[in-house]
């Protein structure tokens, strides 16, 4: 095990994500001493073949033990530890013993309980990837919060708070990311520390990405609709929006998190509409999804950052700048990589954990108190 609070000053560690929308692995370096980012390093990403997406796809919604779980570990591991050995080999020997925060993928997750048991599921053995790589790895970030009680997502949060401070930001705002699921962070930079009463807010707003890419791929072969151009080409069912935003999800009181799934039976009535129209409306869901969220927030923020590959959708952007009460960027607008957010996110939250920081709290994933989320696995 790393000792706890052994060193206070900047580390170099490498993030991972392998996020709901199976696209493949980011992974992105940074320095930071738990509270600040120092420096950003370099990056990469490694897609899943077809093959190995068949095979995390097939596990989706599963829990360990069950049919194709271990496969999709295996897949999960052997496509991180391809990644990760090629970037570790880019960092100059100077960044010394890089920490690796390795999320995982997310095959089920349950925090409400609402099928069974209250959990949460991410495939891959982060002890397995320290031995490979001869490193020491941060790994099931989500599983402690959801035992203390918590949604165990969104988890980037704290990572939204220090690099707002480190963008300078000096007013409210929120940090959208549009992957497979959409989640939103509301913050305010004034305050001192993440874990500050009132500094931030955060849930998971709906579905993004993932409903038009299981669309795309079920009637077209195609893995996305890439700039948003058969949405620009339909026409939005506004009823069929109306009628998405009467889920219960809409319902419930902040902090809360979803399944990537968990709104294929509400989207359902885009099989009655032709391709055009079936994506431009639940592109529009998406956006109307986030504007619901508004009516959480504290106070309205002046600006939306928008990362993940939503922000490249032309048609989502649109319907979000039509949607919402503020400016709305992609959030290079303020110097940073919305394709590596999330992989940046847990190469911090890995040296918060290794330094007993929280990674979670009351007004992030709706855990009762501050906890610090992850095991720890060094290589024997
Ligand atoms: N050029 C593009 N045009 C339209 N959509 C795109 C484009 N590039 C990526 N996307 C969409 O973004 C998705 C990937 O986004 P991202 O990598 O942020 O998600 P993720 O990290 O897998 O998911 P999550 O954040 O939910 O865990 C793709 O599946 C696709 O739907
Ligand atoms: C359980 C799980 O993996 N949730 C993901 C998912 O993808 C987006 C949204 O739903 C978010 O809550 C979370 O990921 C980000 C990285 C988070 O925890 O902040």
């Amino acid at each position: 095990m790393l000792k706890t609070g052994a060193k206070t000053g900047p580390v170099w560690a490498v993030g991972t994500m392998s996020g709901t929308s199976l696209d493949g692995v980011d992974a992105a370096a940074l320095l930071t001493d738990g509270h600040a980012i120092l420096d950003f390093g370099p990056t990469a990403y490694r897609p899943y073949t077809p093959a190995e997406r068949g095979a995390i796809h097939r596990a989706l919604g599963r829990w360990p033990g069950q049919d194709g779980v271990a496969e999709a570990a295996e897949v999960v591991e052997t496509a991180h530890a391809e990644l990760l050995s090629a970037l570790l080999a880019d960092l100059p020997e100077e960044a010394g013993e890089v920490l690796i925060g390795f999320h995982g993928q997310t095959l089920a997750h349950d925090p409400n309980g609402l099928h069974g048991a209250r959990r949460t599921h991410q495939a891959g053995d982060g002890a397995v990837l320290a031995e490979v790589l001869g490193r020491p790895v941060v790994w099931d970030f989500r599983s402690m919060d959801v035992e203390m009680g918590g949604q165990g997502a969104p988890l980037v949060p704290f990572f939204h708070f220090a690099c707002a401070k480190w963008a300078g930001l000096s007013a409210p705002c929120a940090f959208l990311n549009l992957g497979g699921v959409g989640n939103v962070t509301w913050l305010d930079p004034r305050l001192p520390a993440p874990e500050a009463e009132g500094a931030v807010l955060a849930f998971d707003t709906g579905p993004a990405n993932a409903p038009i890419d299981d669309l795309m791929r079920r009637r077209l072969g195609a893995t996305a609709d890439i700039g948003g151009a058969l949405a620009l080409s339909g026409r939005v069912e506004e009823a069929a929006v109306t009628a998405f935003l009467g889920h219960r999800h809409f319902f419930r009181m902040p902090p809360k998190s979803l399944d990537r799934n968990e709104f294929a039976a509400a989207l359902s009535f885009v099989d009655r509409l032709d391709d055009a129209d079936a994506v431009a409306t639940l592109t529009a869901c998406a956006a109307a999804a986030v504007a619901r969220g508004f009516e959480h927030f504290p106070s309205p923020p002046e600006l939306i950052l928008v990362s993940g590959g939503g922000r490249l959708n032309a048609a989502l952007m649109a319907e979000l700048a039509a949607r919402l009460p503020c400016a709305v960027a992609p959030i290079e607008k303020i110097g940073l990589d919305g394709d590596m957010l999330e992989a940046q996110a847990f190469a911090y939250l890995a040296v918060r954990v290794a330094r007993g920081l929280p990674t979670s709290g009351p007004s992030t994933t709706g855990v009762a108190a501050l906890v610090g989320g992850g095991k720890v696995s060094r290589p024997r």
